[in-house]
């Protein structure tokens, strides 16, 4: 089960009574109070310095790991079926536990369903479809609260060319490690007055330390030689500030990785009219930039089709395109299922599963570089489905 303090950061209200010494603090109206408390209640949701996550998961007496799957919306059902198929021709040992993750209203609070929660809890691994969320009301991204729920703190973003698909970059291979738990993305805002509204970035010295502590360890382990902040510290001095120092003390700790800075706006420039001098690199950003970045890095080799991504906590791990829901494509069977696909690859990985995560890449970029039955976005005529079979036919 998670603890009271994930679970309470998967809700939403909890005014602060008026008799609260931060109320009598800052003597402001009831939303700002309500939107400080939020930035005080996830500052405090913020575990203690963590390892990254090992996976734990047992296997069952068939020999199949348990792994819970939430298809999503739009794009997300079909591009999973393409996941299903091909795992289960590669004989996968994985045995997938489906669940649905529209939020519910609980004692007057919008949750996402314990029975979601209690899976992901329990397998400590999922894969994860896109999650659709409204634009300017309605219920908050259930990204962002499954994130945050299971202190998933680092978004790992790797995008690396796909060989004999031809872009203007031959050889991108960027990895991009996104703070994934607070930032901008936050959705903490209010009201000041009528016609002003503010909205709070929220960062903090713990998730800051824990996602720079991981991008230099994953830089060391994957033998990428330099860590790169990517930042706007010049005018949010302060938040962006904390984490460009956070970092520089960070990398005392390790000698053998270069460590610099870039501000976003120059690495936005330079990515796009040459990402090759970022292959060597690892870049570790606040979460908006990390969110903006790995749409910008997709494009580079090809678009959203082809990119995966990690959530990494020290419990749970959870996968997932980098792409959303794609309603302009959705129910058509023009969905593109390797950047899901890929992501799945990372997951196994993630749990040991070498052999099987080998077997079905393999397959898959042979499909890819053969150029005969890919999807409309690459250029091709293939449907989701006959793409999937290709993979299959391949394995
Ligand atoms: N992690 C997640 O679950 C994410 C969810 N979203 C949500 O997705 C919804 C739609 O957002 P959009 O801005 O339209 O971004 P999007 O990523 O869904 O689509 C952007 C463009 O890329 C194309 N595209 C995306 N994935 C594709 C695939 N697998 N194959 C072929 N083409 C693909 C779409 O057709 C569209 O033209 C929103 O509600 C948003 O909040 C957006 C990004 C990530
Ligand atoms: O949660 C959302 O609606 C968007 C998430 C997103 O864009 C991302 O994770 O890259
Ligand atoms: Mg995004």
């Amino acid at each position: 089960m998670p603890s009271e303090a994930s679970r309470a950061s998967s809700t939403f209200d909890q005014p602060l009574h008026k008799s609260d010494k931060l109320w009598k603090a800052i003597g402001g109206t009831q939303r700002l109070t309500e939107t400080l408390q939020t930035a005080i209640r996830l500052y405090s949701a913020t575990p203690e310095k963590e390892k990254v996550a090992t996976f734990k998961g047992t296997k069952h007496s068939d020999g199949k790991y348990l792994v819970t799957l939430i298809e999503g919306d739009g794009i997300g059902p079909e591009i999973s079926q393409s996941v299903k198929d091909i795992f289960s021709a590669a004989n996968a040992p994985i045995k997938w536990e489906s669940v649905d993750v529209t939020p519910t209203l609980k004692d007057g609070k919008t949750v996402i369903p314990d029975e979601a929660i209690d899976s992901v809890t329990r397998n400590s691994i999922a894969l994860k479809g896109p999650l659709a969320t409204p634009v300017g009301s309605g219920h908050v991204s259930l990204n962002l609260t499954l994130r945050r729920t299971f202190g998933l703190f680092a978004n790992v973003r790797p995008c690396k060319s796909i060989a004999g698909y031809k872009t203007p970059y031959d050889n991108v291979d960027t990895v991009l490690i996104r703070e994934n738990t607070e930032g901008e993305y936050s959705g903490i805002e209010h009201v000041v007055v009528d016609g002003v509204v503010q909205s709070i970035k929220l960062i903090t010295r713990e998730a800051s330390e824990r996602v720079l502590r991981f991008a230099f360890q994953y830089a060391q382990d994957v033998g990428k030689p330099k860590v790169r902040v990517v930042h706007k510290a010049t005018i949010m001095k302060m938040s962006d500030g904390l984490f460009l120092s956070i970092a520089r003390e960070v990398a005392k700790d390790f000698p053998n990785v270069e460590f610099d800075a870039e501000l976003l706006d120059n690495a936005c420039l330079k990515i796009v009219s040459d990402p090759t001098p970022y292959n060597d690199k690892v870049l570790v950003m606040p979460n908006l930039y990390g969110d903006i970045l790995s749409d910008m890095c997709a494009g580079l080799i090809g678009g959203l089709g082809l990119t995966p991504s990690g959530n990494i906590s020290k419990d749970v791990a959870i996968f997932e395109a980098v792409h959303g829901s794609a309603p302009d494509i959705a129910g058509k069977a023009l969905a593109n299922p390797t950047a899901l696909l890929l992501s799945s690859i990372m997951m196994l990985q993630h749990m040991g599963l070498y052999e099987h995560a080998d077997k079905i890449q393999s397959a898959i970029f042979k499909v890819l570089a053969e150029g005969k039955t890919i999807t409309g976005d690459l250029g091709g005529k293939a449907k989701t489905h006959e793409y999937a079979d290709a993979v299959i036919k391949a394995l």
